[in-house]
């Protein structure tokens, strides 16, 4: 490794995804295995995203993060994972230009300044985990040269949240839950790319930027611990709607695809209802547009309700 002073950065772009048959609830709290596989679609990457720049430097002095310009802390056991997992599998780094040697035995001593910014609302229930830690592994896979296929680098990134191993791919991609105890068969993959409905439109309507009371960590903990319609929906519902769902987007099945979605969607909040406390993640601004949707669906022409 050389002695000056240098820096060594990578800047990466992820978008979030958006779930059609959500996940909710572990079975494993520490690794981030689900209950259920679940399936989801990628939005384009300069819509809802993240962008992150990973560096790292003999100046620094020990790891450090900035989300949206705030410094936050890394000591978590989600960031820790990451980290720990990607320089487990660091490479040797050469830039010839600026004369900088990386060895794979150095990683465990150089401290990363990592700087992310979403450009939508963090914590607000569109996903910001998940474009984050997708971005944040993807990144710092890039800067330590890590030779690992996507599927590989999505149960590292299920380690920072459950639903950011979806990111790593585009288009469609299942989470398949997995059945061994360390979670390595609990892996993201495409089950379409971006061109394979290349007409589908996924418009977010942002009803609140405020972050959410609930956390979806916590709260799936709770529903996990309190709700019995979960379990029923985990072992019962998802496993057929899951092969449904791939049949929809195989035959790209317009009516299928936005009936399964809005059932499992409405199932999701039903298990939030049941869940004790009851949680509550939609406003009366959400209710309207599901009516709105709904009364469309049935008419012709455009439906005339008043928000
Ligand atoms: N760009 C980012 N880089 C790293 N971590 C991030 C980033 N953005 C968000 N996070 C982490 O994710 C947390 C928010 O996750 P949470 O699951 O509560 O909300 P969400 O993902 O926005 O909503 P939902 O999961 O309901 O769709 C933040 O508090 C932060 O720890
Ligand atoms: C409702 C959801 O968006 C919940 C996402 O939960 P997270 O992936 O944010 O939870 P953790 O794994 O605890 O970080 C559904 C989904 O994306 O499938």
């Amino acid at each position: 490794m050389a002695t000056e002073k240098w820096v060594f950065m990578v800047t990466a772009q992820t978008p979030t995804n958006i779930a059609v048959i959500k996940y909710w609830g572990k079975r494993d709290e520490v690794r981030i295995l689900p209950v259920n596989d679940s399936i989801s679609v990628t939005l384009d990457p300069d819509h809802l995203c993240t962008v992150t720049t990973v560096a790292v430097s003999p100046a620094f002095d020990r790891d450090r993060m900035w989300l949206n310009g705030k410094e936050i802390s890394l000591s978590g056991s989600r960031y820790q994972n990451c980290l720990r997992e990607i320089r487990g599998r660091a490479g040797d780094v050469e830039d010839m230009e600026k004369g900088i040697k990386i060895r794979k035995k150095d990683w465990e001593k150089l401290n990363l300044h990592i700087a992310s910014h979403n450009n939508f609302p963090t914590a607000a229930g569109l996903a910001s985990s998940a474009a984050g830690f997708a971005c944040l592994v993807f990144s710092l896979a890039k800067l330590m040269n890590v030779d690992e296929d996507p599927s590989h680098l999505s149960a590292i990134a299920r380690q920072g949240s459950g639903s950011a191993c979806r990111s790593l791919f585009g288009g469609f991609v299942k989470w398949t839950m997995g059945s061994k105890e360390d979670g390595s068969d609990s892996v993201a993959v495409q089950l379409a790319d971006e061109k394979h409905w290349d007409d589908l439109v996924i418009i977010i309507a942002v009803v609140s930027s405020r972050q959410k009371e609930t956390s979806s960590t916590s709260g799936m903990r709770e529903s996990v611990e309190t709700s019995l319609l979960l379990q029923h929906r985990a072992k019962e519902v998802v496993p057929k709607r899951i092969l449904q769902m791939e049949e929809a987007i195989k035959n790209r099945d317009f009516a299928s695809f936005t009936q399964l979605t809005c059932t499992d969607s409405n199932q999701f909040h039903a298990v939030c209802l049941d869940t004790s406390p009851p949680i509550f993640y939609m406003n009366d601004t959400s209710h309207r547009i599901i009516s709105l949707v709904e009364k469309w669906n049935r008419s012709e022409g455009t439906p005339q309700v008043k928000f």
